[in-house]
């Protein structure tokens, strides 16, 4: 088992994060007040709120606890200031590049267009790539549960902002009711595009057909995956296509995707050759940091060392949605450091 100073020390990617689940305390006081919105509540009453508890039953009861911070996020000054202040933290937890995704259709309660929210994200990730030394590009997720003709609008946007911090595709919420199946129109808009894409499937019991699905839809990476468990066969597939896997063991065991670290497949796809990451997914409402999360790997297997997490890695820079000379120049790093910390 690792010491948690080496693994604050390591560096990282994270592919997995949400804005709106990953606000610092401070931050929400912050936004609340730009927002005129009295919260009336302590800090401890705060995190009480926007935090999921171990015994949240399902995803559905997890994603619930999002209703909390998202009436703070609709001005571009907060959304700027969001964003900044999740990368702030990436950059405490030594994460070099990290890719942020929020879905942009949840913030125009006020006067906010689709683009302006997504400018709003791309403003403050930039900012916060000058104060830290850290790479922040952002992914539009559109939300399952929402309509069709509210989802459409969503691969235009690619067209209209030219940003190189705008760099993918999601589809995020209720898996458990809205399978794949129902999206292939909305990838194919997306796909004409080149726009990358990572699709959230195989997060809930029986899911497993969602992985298929959207790498049949064009998906390079799956939020979670977790129920490729029960696909031994298609493993391969994953493993040929060097399809990357999102997993945050955190979330996972909130939104029951598995209930027993045995059945946690992480160290089974990693010893067979699946491209498994590490992630936050949700660093508020999982109450978590991304070394927290290579604690847990690290107390679970802990034959699991330096040289398996700096793989890893190497695994979500492959994954990363940018060009081959940004991804070189990533390995490449992350080559370096890792040798100093093992020396
Ligand atoms: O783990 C998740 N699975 C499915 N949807 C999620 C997860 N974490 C966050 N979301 C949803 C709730 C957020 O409001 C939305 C955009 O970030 O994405
Ligand atoms: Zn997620």
């Amino acid at each position: 088992m690792l010491r948690p100073e080496t693994i604050a020390q390591m560096p990282k990617v994270e592919l997995h994060c949400h804005l709106d689940g990953s606000l610092s305390l401070s931050c929400i006081k912050t936004l609340a007040k730009n927002a005129k919105i009295n919260l009336n509540l302590t800090d401890e009453e705060i995190l009480e709120k926007a935090q999921a508890p171990e015994n949240t039953r399902n995803l559905l009861e997890y994603l619930a606890r999002f209703d909390f911070v998202l009436p703070l996020l609709q001005s571009y000054t907060n959304l700027e200031l969001a964003a900044y202040d999740v990368a702030r933290q990436a950059a405490l937890d030594n994460i070099r590049y990290i890719e942020i995704r929020f879905a942009p259709e949840q913030h125009l309660l006020q006067n906010l267009t689709l683009e302006e929210a997504v400018e709003a994200v791309v403003a403050g990730l930039s900012r916060a790539e000058e104060d830290f030394d850290i790479i922040a590009n952002a992914l539009i997720c559109g939300l399952r549960q929402s309509t069709l003709e509210k989802l459409e609008k969503l691969p235009p946007i690619f067209d209209h902002i030219n940003d190189s911090h705008l760099v993918g595709f999601d589809l995020a919420g209720d898996e458990l009711n809205y399978p794949q199946q129902k999206f292939s129109g909305l990838l194919a808009q997306v796909n004409t595009r080149n726009v990358h894409i990572t699709l959230h499937a195989g997060e809930c019991p029986h899911c497993e057909q969602n992985i298929v699905d959207s790498v049949n839809m064009g998906a390079t990476r799956i939020g979670h995956g977790i129920m490729s468990k029960n696909i031994p066969d298609y493993q391969e597939i994953l493993i040929s296509k060097k399809i990357v896997l999102e997993m945050a063991p955190s979330s996972n065991f909130q939104t029951k995707s598995v209930t027993r670290i045995e059945d946690y497949p992480f160290k089974q796809l990693y010893d067979k050759g699946v491209h498994v990451t590490l992630n936050t997914d949700n660093r508020t409402v999982s109450n978590t940091t991304l070394q927290k999360e290579y604690g847990k790997i690290s107390t679970w297997y802990p034959d699991f060392g330096i040289e398996d997490f700096e793989q890893i890695n190497h695994y979500a820079i492959d994954g990363a949605f940018i060009d081959a000379v940004e991804k070189e120049a990533l390995h490449f790093k992350f080559n370096d450091e890792y040798k100093k910390i093992s020396d």
